[in-house]
Parts: structure tokens; sequence; C-alpha cells
């Protein structure tokens, strides 16, 4: 319902709300993960690894960093990718897909923008800088 007052774990204009809540987030990442396969600038990096794990952790922490009520129990970033050697264009191709993955589920442009922004603080850590 609609409350102008008072506590609300997930208002309307929320970003976890506009992203669909966990639902839609799952939905985004696994249009995210069609999209991997298919984009040869990244898809080698992928080869093998857990699916289903994978889902469920980035499905997780992207609930987590949007202010919903997951907790994202994977490991740390850093930890995750030091073996891997993300290049600038590596990550901006990830970003790219997650923004046409959100743009395929109706996500309205400012809530992408957000949640884009929440990943910026990750980049070091992700190409281990
Ligand atoms: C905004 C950018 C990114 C975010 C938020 C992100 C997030 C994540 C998360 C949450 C995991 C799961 C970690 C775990 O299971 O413990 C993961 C794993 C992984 N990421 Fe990323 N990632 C990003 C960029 C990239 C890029 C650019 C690449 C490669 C081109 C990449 C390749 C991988 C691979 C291959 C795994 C699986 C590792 C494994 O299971 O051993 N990631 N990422």
């Amino acid at each position: 319902g609609c409350q102008s007052m008072g506590k609300n774990s997930d208002p309307p204009d929320s970003l976890y709300h506009q992203l669909g809540e966990r639902s839609g987030i799952a939905s985004i990442v696994e249009d995210l993960l069609y999209r991997i396969v298919e984009d040869p600038r990244i898809n080698e990096q992928f080869r093998g690894i857990d699916v289903r794990q994978f889902h469920t952790n980035l499905t997780d922490q992207l609930c987590e960093l949007s202010g919903g009520p997951c907790t994202y129990s994977g490991r740390g970033m850093r930890e995750s990718h030091e073996e891997m050697n993300v290049t600038a264009t590596q990550f901006n191709a990830l970003a790219e897909n997650l923004i046409l993955a959100m743009e395929e589920n109706d996500i309205p442009t400012g809530a992408q923008n957000r949640l884009i922004e929440k990943l910026v603080p990750l980049y070091p850590q992700i190409r281990n800088l």
C-alpha cells in the first residue's frame, strides 16, 4: 500500500522495488547470463563455471546492493576475480550486458543508472588494481 509516513521496508521508489524485487533481479540475472554466453568479449572467462551458483550469488549481491532484504554470501569481489585479469573493456562489456538485460526487463533508465552506480566502487576489486 501507499504509506506517506512511517517506516516502509520497500517503498515504491526504492531501487530494489524498481528492479522488481528479488524475482525481478533473478530474471535480469538470467537474461544477463544468456548475453554473457553470446558475448565473445567475455564468454571465455565464464567457461566451466557453476552457472546455478553464479546466478544465485549475483542475484543476492544485486538484491543487497539495491537495498533489498538479501545477504550476499559468495566470495569477495577481489578474491573471486583476481586470477582472471579482467580488462577495462571486459568490465564495460559486462556492465553493457547488464544494462541490456535491464532494458529487456523494462527497468526504467533511472533505476538502471542507479544500479550501475552501485557497481562502480567494485571496479578496482574486480580488475584487481
Ligand atoms: C560489475 C561487474 C561484476 C560484478 C558485480 C560481478 C559479480 C560477481 C559475483 C557476485 C560472482 C560470484 C562470486 C562467488 O561465487 O563467490 C562473480 C563470479 C565470477 N565473475 Fe564476476 N562480476 C563482475 C564482473 C566480471 C567480469 C568483467 C568478468 C569477466 C569478464 C567476470 C567473471 C566472473 C567469473 C568467471 C566468475 C565465476 C568465478 C568462479 O565461480 O570461480 N566478472 N562475479
